[in-house]
């Protein structure tokens, strides 16, 4: 609706967007998206549309792309507790400038982690007035949840959307790690909600010992070295331990209903595997990758470049380009940014330290341009971009009605031409 702020919208109840590249489920096509009340109510295809068909009020842009916004399911948005990390109103302001309509909040980097009802309705009411997108949120699993079911209940039925759990040390003090048995608790509680749990896949060996991972580093300023501590098969140990939970998630299993979703996976070689196997023997399992991984290589990375670490750590040029074949074969369903920024002083800029800076990318605004680009020499599409983006993260967030009835609908009309009549049936639907 339009305020009386400067507000940019149109300021009309009912609109046209005509566009050459108009993104639908059935291709990119040519024609206009009707606005009526804030909704699509219909979208059609044909050219030269402004005078025969549409009359009143419409925006052309020509042959700039139209497209659902972008849903990203793994933001960190740090509110309450961390604002001089990001904050809801820096955050989601970031997401419009990039294209985003729709952030899912971790559970983690705020203060208090969201793990309970009470901690849920405490971001909640941090974020009263501060949204310029829509935002959702995942509740946390941790051991002291993991096993009390009702409390997951009332988390879940508390407008929590699903829950997310490392499996290894998260870097947050009330934000502990889980183990498969945690997560197995958490899917039967989630299968009731037919909602996902997302998981932190990185496993430590019990032969690591926290000081032992850093015997023998040399020079810290290297992100060879900080690469080396976080091996592949860390990424691999966890996804095989999750092994016999992705099996109850199938029909007829103990958490049948519930679905199990790895975040941010870095490696494309065992762990994908592993993954391909559990989707094929029937587990409910999706898995996610980030453009950072896509775009960038350990090789990239200079010394003391600490705005590069993450975790799992961005790997070898040869695991880059096989997480894109196996996005563009479907492998790998969809992708999120991890936007993970944290206040600068906390990334050791000065000293270039990769193995004491924060770990964490901070890239809200620019995850569009950048899988865009870097997609192109793999010759991808924009419909591709848009599943990856915007329909499959939106099913995965339980945001079926972000995928406007119209495109479903579109799905059965394969519009050839806007004669009247077909007008007039998309216009009344
Ligand atoms: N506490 C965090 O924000 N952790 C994040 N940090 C990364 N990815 O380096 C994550 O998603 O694991
Ligand atoms: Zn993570
Ligand atoms: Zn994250």
């Amino acid at each position: 609706k339009r305020s009386n702020s400067e507000c940019s919208l149109f300021p009309h109840e009912q609109f046209w967007i005509l566009s050459k590249r108009i993104v639908t489920p059935d291709g990119v096509i040519s024609g206009a998206v009707e606005v009526r009340g804030g909704n699509i109510a219909s979208v059609i295809e044909g050219d030269d549309l402004q005078s025969s068909v549409i009359g009143g009020h419409f925006l052309d842009y020509g042959d700039a792309v139209v497209m659902p916004g972008l849903v990203d399911v793994h933001a960190h948005l740090d509110e309450p507790g961390k604002t001089e990390w990001e904050g809801f109103s820096t955050g989601t302001r970031a997401a419009a400038a990039g294209g985003l309509t729709t952030l899912i909040d971790m559970p983690l980097n705020s203060v208090p982690s969201t793990v309970s009802v009470e901690t849920l309705r405490l971001k909640v009411e941090a974020s009263k007035e501060k949204l310029h997108v829509d935002v959702g949120f995942w509740g946390g699993l941790v051991p002291e949840n993991a096993f009390n079911e009702s409390a997951l209940d009332s988390l879940m039925e508390a407008g929590a959307l699903g829950l997310k759990a490392f499996m290894c040390p998260s870097g947050i003090n009330d934000f502990p790690m889980s183990n498969s048995t945690h997560i197995k608790e958490g899917l039967v509680a989630l299968a009731k909600y037919n909602r996902p749990l997302l998981v932190h896949a990185e496993l430590v060996p019990d032969s690591h010992s926290s000081t032992q991972l850093n015997d023998g580093i040399s020079d810290v300023r290297s992100y060879a070295t900080y690469l080396k501590t976080r091996p592949a098969s860390w990424e691999e140990a966890a996804i095989r331990d999750l092994q016999s939970a992705m099996q109850e998630t199938r029909v007829g299993g103990h958490a049948e209903g519930a679905h199990l979703h790895i975040v941010h996976l870095s490696d494309a070689r065992a762990s994908l595997e592993l993954i391909k196997d559990a989707k094929s023997s029937g587990a409910s399992l999706s898995v996610e990758t980030c453009p950072h991984y896509l775009a960038f290589s350990s090789d990239d990375i200079k010394d003391g470049d600490t705005r590069f670490k993450c975790a799992p750590p961005i790997r070898d040029e040869d695991n880059r380009q096989n997480l894109w074949n196996a996005l563009l074969e479907g492998h790998i369903d969809l992708v999120s940014s991890d936007h993970s920024p944290s206040a600068p002083e906390l990334k050791l800029f000065g000293e270039g330290d990769f193995m004491r800076a924060w770990g964490g990318i901070s890239s809200l605004q620019f995850v569009l341009p950048v899988t865009w680009s870097y997609g192109l020499k793999h010759g991808i599409t924009l419909t591709q971009l848009s599943k990856w983006w915007s329909e499959r993260p939106a099913k995965l967030a339980g945001q079926d009605q972000k995928v406007p009835l119209i495109f479903k609908l579109m799905s059965n009309f394969t519009l050839k031409h806007n004669k009247p009549e077909t007008l007039q049936v998309l216009n009344t639907l």
